[in-house]
Formats: structure tokens, sequence, C-alpha cells
């Protein structure tokens, strides 16, 4: 039997571990972690790095000794299959079959719960509970599931910790007790005491989370949504399951089904079925009015809900929540807690765009993968009064937040097809637009922090920080709702169960993007440096759009801003310029067809920051997210990097 050894060897056990999890991916989820730790997002990689997912990934072993181990590998599962299991993990493995499994010390577990997984910490094995079906042999003996333990060795201890930590992050549970010889040997409890088993493997629960829920979305069908599609997923139950091969047992994978099917045989070998547990705890909030969510995300307690907020609904409630979580107090905390979409609403640009899933059903399922997605926000703050609202798709002015406004009056006659109306009539009695536009443009950086032209970038971070100190205030009345221009020119359509999604991997790193207001930072002007080379342009707009990602509608194939990316740090404007309604429709007929941008009188530009101050007579709206505010004076449009955290894999680029 394997000593568990000295202080330092459990410590390089333990970094051992977390090396590895970490490179897995699956340590985000921790949520006692996440309440105390600073928030840890997604490492940066280049768009292409994002999919590594789709395929097969293999991840090298830490062990010193490492000549002789095989590497690890996670396999993807496939999506129409009914694993839900994207991890896979296999290696060498031995069963003990000379043992049967009420010996030794896992006899203690007997008397405790039964445990899918048991293992001592220290030691090279683990047992492992399994739940098959018999039938009976005859009247007296009934069928059903009785337990069988398998005791199965690993490699090296540290090896052994590997395996359960896998099944434990695949919510499998995992009794987890101290070495066997602890409480005989005074030197051991020591050891113990400093390192409880706990820190070595984290069994988790599953994730609770908060679900926001406007009944209002789309045409009304939120709730229905929610009820019928998403709910039984997340209270479906998941088991993690042993496969064993026939031959021999010295390969040994965990699966994550999606369902409790085929509980018995698995080709080429033996399923052996273990715990099953809901998927995600969640405690469903309907709005009853407009703000409510903002609200709900302002004051939530978050330890009810330290896994996230899910919205249900359009682009408005997402926006909601992001605006009640960075009023916090705590904005720290708040902007840790990760937001997940349910697509519910008129248009819902974010998901479809960021997420790559456009349905109910694919987005329920990314949930529940749970990996995360740091995304950029923008801030628009009104220069005069101070007021700041966040977004992470769009602002526009222009004819689009006019058909915003007119849209809100035929939201109960005509659902999603109210933009359509609203931007057909507004055709027809269309204004001039004047803005001043200035914008500061974004440089390429090169490794010493220099653009091309030598000048330092701009650290928008020290923005950031005073943006989010200054968002505390109460936000601009809201008047109605509009995401994607796409929606306007094309008929909607509220999507059925057909779905479409792939998903990539992230990583995640150890940096932190997290801004603390407790921190004692100078006082900064949010305007950028006077230095900087604003480019000021003045006259007529039939739209000014700040795209924060390229803005896929569901309504139709296109994007608005093909080059912006929701992480790469910059905002994209497009200005359509002059007016008149050939113009207008060109720009509009050309965006279905994918080419505005060579069209002569659209300018697009990848920007750090944007003033706009619409001219004397021009009417000035602006929606942010679909959400319409009136503009008074000039307002700043800034970026503040990779301050949200969306529950999901980005879509692959092939979508
Ligand atoms: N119970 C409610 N009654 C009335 N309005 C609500 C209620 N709950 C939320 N709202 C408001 O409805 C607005 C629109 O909601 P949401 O974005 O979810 O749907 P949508 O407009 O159909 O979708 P999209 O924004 O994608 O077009 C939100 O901005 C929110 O302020």
């Amino acid at each position: 039997m394997q000593n568990s050894g000295s202080l330092s060897k459990h410590s390089s056990l333990r970094l051992t571990t977390q090396q590895s999890l970490h490179r897995l991916g699956l340590c985000s989820q921790v949520s006692t972690a996440r309440q105390t730790s600073p928030i840890v997002f997604p490492e940066k990689r280049n768009s292409r790095g994002k999919t590594t997912k789709c395929g097969e990934l293999s991840v090298g072993n830490d062990d010193p000794n490492g000549a002789k181990r095989t590497e690890h590998r996670i396999d993807v599962g496939d999506e129409k299959s009914d694993l839900l299991g994207y991890e896979l993990f296999s290696g060498k493995l031995s069963l003990d079959k000379t043992k049967s499994s009420k010996n030794s010390e896992l006899q203690t577990l007997e008397n405790s719960n039964s445990d899918a997984l048991s293992y001592c910490v220290g030691l090279r094995h683990f047992t492992a509970h399994s739940y098959p079906f018999r039938k009976g042999s005859c009247f007296l003996m009934k069928s059903g599931r009785s337990r069988k333990d398998f005791q199965i060795f690993a490699s090296t201890p540290e090896d052994a910790i590997q395996w359960v930590n896998a099944f434990a992050d695949q919510k499998c549970s995992v009794n987890c007790l101290p070495h066997p010889m602890a409480s005989k040997k005074q030197n051991l409890d020591s050891i113990f005491d400093e390192f409880p088993p706990e820190s070595y493997i984290r069994c988790k629960s599953p994730p609770k989370m908060l679900v926001i829920l406007n009944p209002r979305s789309g045409r009304g069908r939120s709730s229905k949504v929610f009820n019928a599609l998403v709910e039984p997923i997340f209270k479906r139950t998941k088991s993690a399951k042993l496969l064993v091969s026939n031959s021999g047992v010295d390969s040994l994978k965990a699966h994550l089904r999606f369902d409790s099917k085929h509980k018995e045989v698995f080709l080429p070998g033996k399923l052996f079925p273990l715990s099953t547990h809901a998927v995600v705890y969640t405690r469903v909030v309907k709005t009853t009015s407009a703000g409510h969510a903002r609200k709900l995300a302002a004051s939530v307690d978050f330890t009810t809900c330290p896994d996230g907020i899910i919205c249900v609904g359009g682009d408005g409630i997402i926006n909601e929540v992001l605006n009640g979580l960075l009023s916090r107090e705590n904005q720290r905390e708040a902007i840790s807690i990760p937001i997940g979409i349910i697509p519910a609403g008129s248009d819902n640009s974010l998901v479809w765009t960021i997420l790559g899933a456009r349905d109910p059903i694919p987005a329920a399922i990314t949930i529940v993968k749970g990996s995360l997605t740091a995304t950029d926000v923008f801030a628009v703050e009104w220069i005069h009064t101070g007021a700041i609202h966040f977004g992470m798709t769009v602002t526009y002015f222009g004819f689009i937040s006019d058909i915003l406004e007119l849209s809100e009056k035929f939201q109960k006659r005509f659902g999603p097809l109210r933009y359509f109306v609203a931007a057909f009539l507004k055709f027809f009695c269309l204004p001039k637009y004047n803005y001043e536009v200035e914008h500061l443009p974004a440089r390429i950086v090169s490794g010493d922090g220099k653009d091309s032209d030598g000048h330092e970038i701009v650290d928008m971070s020290e923005l950031c920080t005073d943006i989010m100190r200054k968002s505390g205030k109460e936000g601009l009345p809201r008047a109605s709702s509009l995401s994607s221009i796409d929606s306007i020119m094309t008929p909607s359509r509220m999507s059925g169960n057909d779905f479409d999604m792939t998903c990539s991997t992230t990583e995640l790193s150890d940096y932190v993007r997290a801004i603390d207001p407790n921190e004692a930072v100078e006082k900064k002007e949010i305007t950028p440096r006077p230095e900087e080379n604003w480019v000021v342009a003045k006259g007529q707009y039939l739209a000014v759009l700040v795209c924060n990602h390229s803005c896929k509608s569901v309504q139709s194939s296109q994007v608005v801003a093909p080059k912006a990316e929701h992480d790469d740090n910059t905002l994209d404007l497009l200005l359509v310029r002059g007016g008149g309604r050939f113009k207008l429709l060109r720009f509009f007929l050309r965006l279905q067809m994918g080419s505005r941008l060579s069209l002569p009188y659209v300018e697009y530009i990848k920007v750090k920051s944007v003033k706009i101050k619409p001219g004397k007579h021009t009417h000035n709206g602006c929606g942010i997210d679909g959400e319409l505010f009136p503009v008074k004076g000039q307002v700043l449009c800034s970026l503040l990097p990779e301050q949200c955290r969306l529950v999901g894999n980005p879509s692959s680029p092939s979508l």
C-alpha cells in the first residue's frame, strides 16, 4: 500500500492536480473558489485557437517521471448522439479482481452514503460503486439494481487523484476520505490537518443559478419555451459512467451521458452507471415590468446563485441584467457572476453571435456544459450628466433608433414583426439626421505596448475603472427594444426546434481582469487623453452604429460588423453617410447580400472610443442593445475589455 508520504509530496500532488485541471479547463466552475478568489477569465487566444475543442485535445501529464506515462485525452462527443459528454478521460488503470467490494477500509463506506466513487487520499486505488441492473432469475428474485463495487488501480497516487478529479468534474459524487493510516499515525494527522482531502478533490454539486424570465419577450412565448424546452434539460439527470473495455480492464473512460438510456451495455465494453444528479439547480423569477431584471441583478444575494444568472428573453433582458450587475457596490464580485442566455426574444443577436446558439435547446445545452466566455462590454456615457449605460451588442443612432422608438407602438399587435413594420413606415417619412462624430481609431499594438506609429497605447482598464465607479448611478429611462438592425429589414421568425450549434474550447487563464472598486485609484477623466488623435467628422448620416461583436441576426445569415469580435478590445464603427431613401434602401439591400462595406458612402473603422453628438434638428434617440435612450448633448462610447462572462462556448467560425 502506498504511503501518503511527506508534506512536500502532498503539496506537489495538489499542484499537479490543479495544473492538470487548469489545462483541462475544468476549474472555472468551482463555486466556492469563485466567492473568494479573483475572477479568472478565459485566456485570450486568437479566434482560431478557440475552436480546438472540435476534435481532440491532448493533455500532457505533469508527472516528472512522465516518460512512461501515457497522455490523457479529451474527446469531444458528438452533439447528435445522446452523449452530452464532451469530456472523456482515459489512461492506464487496472481492476483489482481479487478484492471483493466489502473489504478493507472501504467497509466504512458501506455505512456512509453510497457515493459513486470513493477515494482515500494518498492511495493508488479508488472504488467505483456501480449499480448494474440484474434480471431476476425467478419470481422470488426481483429484477432491479444492486450495488457492485470495483476497486480500480491507477499507476500512481497522482494518477488516481487525476481520475477521481475527472469524475468529480463531471459531477459524479466522490466520497473522499483521509488516508486509512491517518488515524493511526500521528504525523499523518498533522498533514491532513493542513491539507484536508477536500483540497485535493473538488466534489462538485450541480451549479446554482438564478433564472430571470421576461414573459413579454418575443411573442410572449418565453415561459412556454423555458418550461417545455429548457427546464427538462436542466432537470435531466446526468450520470458519469465507467466504460470497461473488453480487452481486459486496462482502459477506462468516463463519459458524460445526457440521459439514462442504454444503462447497461455500451459496446465494446460494459457500462456501469454511477450516481445521477440534476444538471443545474435553478430558481426562476418572472419579471413583472421593465426594469425588474435590472433590480433583481442589482440586489440578488450571490450566495443563492453563485454560478450565474440565466436570462430567458431577448437582448434587452440581458442588457438589464448586465446593468444591474455593474451598478452594484460589490462590482468585483458582480462581474464574476456569469450570464447565461436562453434566446426567447424577438432577436437574440448576442447569444447567436457569440455563443453560436440561436435556439433554446442548444443554448440550454451550452449552459449545462458550463464553460465560460469572456466578452467585452461597452459603456455609453452621457458627458453632461455623467450617466452611464452598459451594453454588449451595439449602440446606434439615426434611422435605426427611430425605428426602435416607433416599433414600441406595434409591440402587442405585431410582436417580433414590429421592427419590420416600423421600418417600412419610417422609410416613407424619412427625416434628415445630422451628427458630429469623433472617433479614436484603434491601432495595432506591437509587443512593447506601442502602436505602429510608436505611440503608447491607452490602457483601457484605466478608463474602465472610472467608468465602472460612475456606473453606480441610476440608469436612464428605457423606452423600447431593438437589438439588431437586421430585424428591421427581414420579417421575423421565431425559431423552432431545429437548431444549429457548435462549440469550442476556451481555456481558462490565471489572468485577472477584474476591477476592484475598493482599490485606491487616482481619479481619471474617462475622456481619453487630448494627445490621442481623435478624428472629427460632422454631417448628415443615415445611421451611426458602434458594434461590440459582429451582430449576427437570427433573421438572416448576414452580420452587421463583419470584422468585429466580442473580445478583441475594440469597437467597430459603421457610418452610413448622407441621406435619402435611395441610399438607405441600397444600404439595407447590400446588408442582406453581405456587401454593404463596398458602398462608397459606408465607412467601417475599428475604434477605441466614439463621441457622438446629434445636430440641432436631429431626433435624439440612441439605442443600446435594443433599449432606447434620449441623447442630450454628447455621448461617449468606450470599451471595457472582457468585463462580462457568458456561460457557454463561442461558436465555431464555420457557423
Ligand atoms: N414583465 C415585463 N413587462 C413589460 N416589459 C418587460 C417585462 N420584463 C421585461 N420587460 C422589458 O422588455 C424589454 C424587451 O425584452 P427582451 O429583450 O427580453 O425581448 P424582445 O424585445 O422581444 O427581444 P429583443 O430585445 O431581442 O428584440 C426589456 O428591455 C425589458 O425592460
